[in-house]
């Protein structure tokens, strides 16, 4: 498996930019996700890549060999990428063993290499019970197991997953991540996931390119999108809470600094010099007596295990977690533990330092 390097990737469609300017490199086993809202480039990016598209401008290289760039093209056939797309391409009259063999047969591998490799596939995907029956009697996620066996069996340099569960269940999603996620540790295997669910990005994927309008916006793990967002656009589409414009802020300390939001000082995490925002999971909201915050419940809504309350206060909107249910109208103090202060590059206005706020 090797190292995917996307390198000023844009493209554009009819006038209208789908990417602009890609750079990300990929590293050796990495299971990757692309997020995003629709239209943002993710399904572009991925057909650049499995060589369906050609970019305008920038390189796609993978294992040092430049697959798409300034007067390269190594056409899709030649890349050796797997792809496994949401509608499962799988064909009818072949039996579950057949549709993974047919990589093989296409090659012309020996039969008994053959035998084994398909076995092995159909081992690692847990479908070796399943060998001999047709498609049309299987179950959705079993499918999407034979298209993943299928592009495994050819020992591809990477793994392109577009939406893959984007067709199943809640619960049949839920043990697929899981398999996706089993067959990753096992193979060690490089793959791009293309998801707009969060969920399904945060819980498996190594780092996560969180992408915009045809860029990139933050690509880092799963932990650091949730706890240290670098744009509003990131704070507010990666997990719950709140993302408030700050009113001033005073000069950082070693990582920390006193922000003023929600009429009041807060003290906050911070990665910047001079902060526009800060980002409130619900975890940092508490609901305390003696709290200075004072907030109305305007939401509540049960989680299995506790409550997510919407609580307005000066004119924000708050996210906090409760062990008990709230009424809409109920008032509650609160106090804030340690928000994520950070620096939008949009922000516009610049916050006062605190003495003048
Ligand atoms: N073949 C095409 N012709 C014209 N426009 C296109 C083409 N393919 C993509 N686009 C446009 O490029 C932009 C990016 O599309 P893309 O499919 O990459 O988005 P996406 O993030 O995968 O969205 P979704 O989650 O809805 O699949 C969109 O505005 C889309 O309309």
């Amino acid at each position: 498996m090797a190292d995917l390097i996307f390198s000023g990737i844009s493209k554009t469609f009819a006038g209208a930019r789908a990417l602009d300017g890609i750079d990300a490199r990929i590293q050796k086993g990495e299971f990757v996700a692309l997020l995003g809202p629709s239209g943002c480039g993710k399904t572009t990016l991925l057909r650049l890549t499995a060589g369906f598209e050609v970019p305008d401008t920038g390189s796609v290289t993978l294992d040092g060999q430049v697959l798409a760039g300034p007067g390269t093209f190594v056409p899709p056939e030649d890349r050796n990428i797997g792809i496994v797309f949401q509608s499962y391409a799988l064909w009818p009259h072949k039996t579950v063993a057949g549709n993974v063999a047919y990589p093989l047969e296409v090659r012309r591998l020996p039969v008994a290499e053959r035998r084994r490799r398909v076995a092995e596939a159909l081992d690692v995907t847990g479908l070796t019970a399943f060998a001999d029956r047709a498609p049309a009697q299987l179950s959705g996620g079993q499918r999407q197991r034979v298209a993943l066996a299928r592009c495994l069996v050819a020992d591809p340099r990477a793994v392109l997953l577009d939406e893959p569960l984007a067709n199943l269940d809640l619960a049949l999603r839920a043990a697929m991540q899981e398999a996706f996620a089993a067959f990753h540790r096992r193979t060690g295997a490089t793959m791009l996931y293309v998801t707009h669910d969060q969920t399904e990005a945060l819980a498996f994927a190594d780092r996560v390119a969180v992408m915009q309008g045809g860029r990139i916006r933050q690509f880092d793990s799963p932990e650091a999108l949730y706890d240290r967002p670098q744009d509003c656009f990131v704070a507010g589409f990666v997990g719950d809470g709140a993302v408030i414009a700050l009113a001033a802020t005073d000069t950082p300390i070693g990582g920390r600094i006193v922000v003023r939001a929600v009429g009041q000082p807060i003290q906050a995490r911070c990665g910047s010099a001079a902060p526009t925002h800060i980002c409130v999971r619900p975890e940092q909201v508490r609901i305390d007596p003696a709290g200075p915050i004072r907030a109305r419940v305007s939401g509540c809504a049960y989680q299995g295990g506790r409550f997510r309350l919407v609580l307005e206060t000066q004119g924000e909107t708050l996210v906090a977690h409760a062990p008990r249910r709230a009424h809409p109208g109920e008032e509650m103090c609160l106090s804030l533990g340690s928000p994520w202060a950070f620096r939008d590059p949009a922000a516009q206005v610049f916050p006062q330092a605190m003495q003048d706020a």
